[in-house]
């Protein structure tokens, strides 16, 4: 999937039960519009909406479940459950919480990464990470790319965002990183999109600025 995405983009195509687009069918038809537009990838969350995008799309997909435990502030693809789920739609990559924060069950990342292997060693890997250190780690333990998706959505790094300061997270992961360094989270235009490639990303992932148009409304009623 890696070798396919390079230089592209890969448009999430989520929503959640508590939005208006929540729907494996909805989601199918803004998979098949975002490879209409030509995109490289897709990133869902879900066993239902990637099954539903698979049959829409011949785009490989980054698969993800998100679920809330208690106890845990990890939600995207958190425990073996999540993993076993996201094995069973033949996804090609898999993205996983890579944060130092702890797991529900206290499973460690580590335990998480060794297992997928085990069970699928074809698919793919993405570390979700918020800091450089996690970046490391998941070299370390490794993972075949990491995405700065949750960075501005930890305790430590609430209210950044990844366009502060000219990408400045963004350029120092490319700068540290040995693998391949995934841009994601609030890339709202195609403007940022091409500077997130300039900055060295192997790939971007746009998610709401395309496919919720409930915050593409606001933003323009903010404007
Ligand atoms: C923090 C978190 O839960 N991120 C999620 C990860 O899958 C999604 O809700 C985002 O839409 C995705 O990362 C793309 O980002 P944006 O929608 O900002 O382009």
């Amino acid at each position: 999937m890696l070798e396919r995405i390079r230089g592209g983009l890969v448009v999430s195509c989520q929503a959640l039960e508590d939005e208006p687009l929540h729907s494996p069918y909805i989601m199918s038809r803004m998979a098949a519009a975002a490879e209409r537009g030509g995109a490289a990838g897709i990133r869902a969350n879900s066993r239902e909406d990637i099954l539903a995008i698979r049959g829409a799309t011949a785009l490989p997909v980054v698969g993800i479940v998100k679920r809330d435990y208690p106890g845990s502030e990890v939600f995207i693809t958190a425990t073996r459950r999540e993993l076993e789920e996201l094995l069973t739609t033949g996804c090609e990559m898999i993205a996983l919480d890579a944060t130092d924060r702890p797991r529900p069950g206290g499973e460690t990342l580590e335990a998480l990464v060794a297992y997928c292997r085990r069970r699928s060693p074809g698919v793919q890997l993405m570390a979700d990470v918020s800091s450089l250190e996690e970046a490391a780690e998941a070299e370390r333990l490794g993972f075949d790319c990491v995405s700065a998706t949750l960075y501005g959505y930890t305790p430590a790094t609430r209210g950044r965002h990844l366009y502060d300061d000219d990408f400045g997270f963004l350029r120092r992961l490319v700068a540290q990183c040995g693998i391949p360094v995934v841009a994601e989270g609030n890339v709202l235009t195609p403007d940022m999109y091409r500077r997130c490639l300039a900055a060295g990303a192997h790939a971007v992932v746009v998610g709401g600025a395309i496919t919720r148009p409930q915050l593409i409304v606001e933003r323009f009623l903010q404007a």
